[in-house]
């Protein structure tokens, strides 16, 4: 069976961070495997705390793991802390990683910030450079690639600027802010669309780490880049069509929508 490791914070209501990871790789065939980088408290309503790992914990997981069970890819998701990144950054080159997906994830949906700004500057020098594919929406881009970003055109501008920058893949995703669900591969090859077909759900907590995990398991599964991208979009479209409906806020989705959950005939 093929491996795969999250790196990322825990989200105890479970529709994002951690928990979405796991369920995704899980749905998606590969082995799951985690390295917490923060505890969050947070509901589908918003965050109320955060509580770091220090940075000498987050590195006794890691050596701990990859020592153990090679990761076959790896999705990198919230890292608050300078420090934290900068131990991921030195363990991927220590241990020569390979397939990195890095989701540079900097506001939550519901708007808590979940990255300090000094981070940002640690992310985009020692992190991004080291990734395979990277996976913001607009605002992240925005931040990423210093200008606002309101047009499919700016969306190509974006990516390229951002993939000359940092030397990584690109995916940029339209989401639920700019257009129907299309997404912007930039690679080495240049452009390519991924359009999505739009569905009409409120409740899209934890979608940026669910299409971030579904692309690691694709890659850890041997497939290439395009491959991995267009079976995540679809993974993701059949989680959002599944029309879970829970919480008060923006809900989580239903990641095993394709997994019947009844065991009765087996023995
Ligand atoms: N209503 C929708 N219908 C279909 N696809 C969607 C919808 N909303 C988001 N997506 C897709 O989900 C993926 C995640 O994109 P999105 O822009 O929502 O990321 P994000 O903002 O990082 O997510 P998050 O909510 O976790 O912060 C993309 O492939 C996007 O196109
Ligand atoms: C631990 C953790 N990681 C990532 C997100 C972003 O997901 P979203 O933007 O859908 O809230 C989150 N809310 N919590």
């Amino acid at each position: 069976m093929r491996t795969a490791l999250t790196i990322a914070g825990s989200d105890s209501c479970g529709g994002a961070g951690i928990q979405a990871d796991i369920k995704t790789m899980t749905a998606n065939g590969v082995y799951a495997m985690s390295a917490i980088t923060a505890l969050t408290a947070q509901n589908t309503t918003g965050v109320t705390g955060i509580m770091e790992v220090t940075p000498e914990f987050l590195k006794e997981q890691l050596e701990d793991v990859i020592t153990d069970i090679r990761p076959d890819a790896i999705k990198i998701g919230m890292v608050s802390s300078g420090k934290l990144i900068s131990v991921i950054a030195e363990t991927i080159t220590r241990f020569e990683l390979v397939n990195i997906v890095v989701d540079p994830v900097m506001i939550a949906t519901s708007g808590a910030r979940l990255i300090s700004k000094e981070a940002i500057e640690v992310l985009k020098e020692q992190l991004l450079p080291k990734a395979n594919i990277i996976t913001p929406n607009i605002p992240e881009a925005e931040v990423l690639a210093g200008f606002p970003i309101n047009s499919g055109e700016d969306m190509e501008k974006a990516a390229e600027l951002i993939y000359q920058n940092f030397h990584c893949n690109v995916l940029l995703k339209g989401g639920h802010q700019l257009n129907d669900a299309n997404d912007l591969l930039f690679t080495g090859e240049g452009k390519q669309w991924f359009k999505g077909k739009r569905i009409h759900n409120p409740n899209t907590h934890g979608t940026g780490c669910t299409l971030s995990s579904a692309i690691a398991s694709n890659l850890a599964k041997g497939y290439t880049m395009t491959e991995a991208v267009e079976y995540a979009k679809n993974y993701i479209s059949g989680a959002l069509a599944a029309m879970l409906d829970l919480g008060k806020g923006s809900g989580p989705m239903n990641h095993a929508f394709a997994i019947s959950g009844e065991y009765k005939e087996i023995k």
